[in-house]
């Protein structure tokens, strides 16, 4: 694993979006795997700002995103889908029949987790995964559990992630409970990863994640077995690494 440190989430973001933009020049073809959250969006200001730029091209990328909350439809400002028009999609050239993101309103959610492997399995899988990391340790929305699934699923979030995602709600009781996010194969099956974390309430996890042992109460550990893992961090998500 790669570690970059970074001086603060400006610079982090800045580190990221360089990264992603080598992956989109190099095969402008890309299968991009997306997350959503409060770490990225300096990442996709940057990759905006590099695209208005001339820069980069989007015309031929596609993406899947790594997770959606259960019962919000596309059009709830708080869906992924919102997030992720709203923040990135709608200022770039990307065309939106090739941008995935899991139906948060699927009646058979079964049907949709298992169409969403296959599709992201026919497009020949991701090239290369964005990652944010939960101060629990999750990621996408993969929460400490004694076991963990492979696949895409349904999952009940924990109080933790409740809790920490209630700052991006009006109301604690607003937030989701479930959502359906993809599972660890279709992570670690991707080419490369790009884990971002910033800010010290990302630190115990960000320690946890490099120590050396996969834990399942720490999803992100098994990211230590993955041959191509860039891990980019600002000086105080990084503090307690030793
Ligand atoms: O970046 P944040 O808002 O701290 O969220 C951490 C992670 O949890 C999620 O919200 C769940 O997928 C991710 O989008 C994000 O990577």
């Amino acid at each position: 694993m790669r570690i970059y440190i970074e001086e603060n989430y400006e610079a982090m973001s800045k580190k990221a979006a360089l990264l992603v933009a080598s992956q989109v020049i190099i095969n402008p073809k890309s299968i991009l795997g997306l997350a959503t959250g409060g770490t990225p969006l300096g990442m996709y200001n940057c990759l905006v700002e590099m695209f208005h730029d001339g820069e980069l091209d989007f015309s031929e990328i596609k993406t899947f995103n790594l997770d959606e909350y259960y019962g919000l439809s596309k059009e709830d400002d708080q869906s992924y889908y919102g997030y992720m028009n709203e923040n990135f999609f709608k200022h770039i050239n990307i065309l939106k029949e090739n941008t995935d993101i899991p139906n948060g309103k699927a009646e058979d959610v079964l049907k949709e987790c298992e169409a969403y492997d296959e599709k992201i399995k026919v497009s020949g899988g991701i090239d290369l995964q964005i990652l944010g990391i939960g101060s629990n340790g999750h990621i996408g929305f993969n929460e400490p559990a004694d076991k963990l699934n492979v696949k895409t699923h349904l999952v009940n979030l924990s109080q933790k992630t409740i809790s920490d995602n209630s700052r991006f709600f009006a109301n604690k009781e607003d937030v989701p409970k479930q959502a359906i996010s993809v599972g660890l194969e279709t992570i670690m099956k991707s080419k490369k990863i790009i884990m971002l974390a910033s800010g010290k309430s990302k630190a115990e996890a960000i320690k946890a994640m490099v120590s050396g042992y996969v834990d399942t109460h720490i999803p992100a550990s098994i990211l230590q077995t993955h041959s191509d893992v860039v891990l980019v961090v600002d000086k105080e998500a990084a503090s307690l690494i030793d």
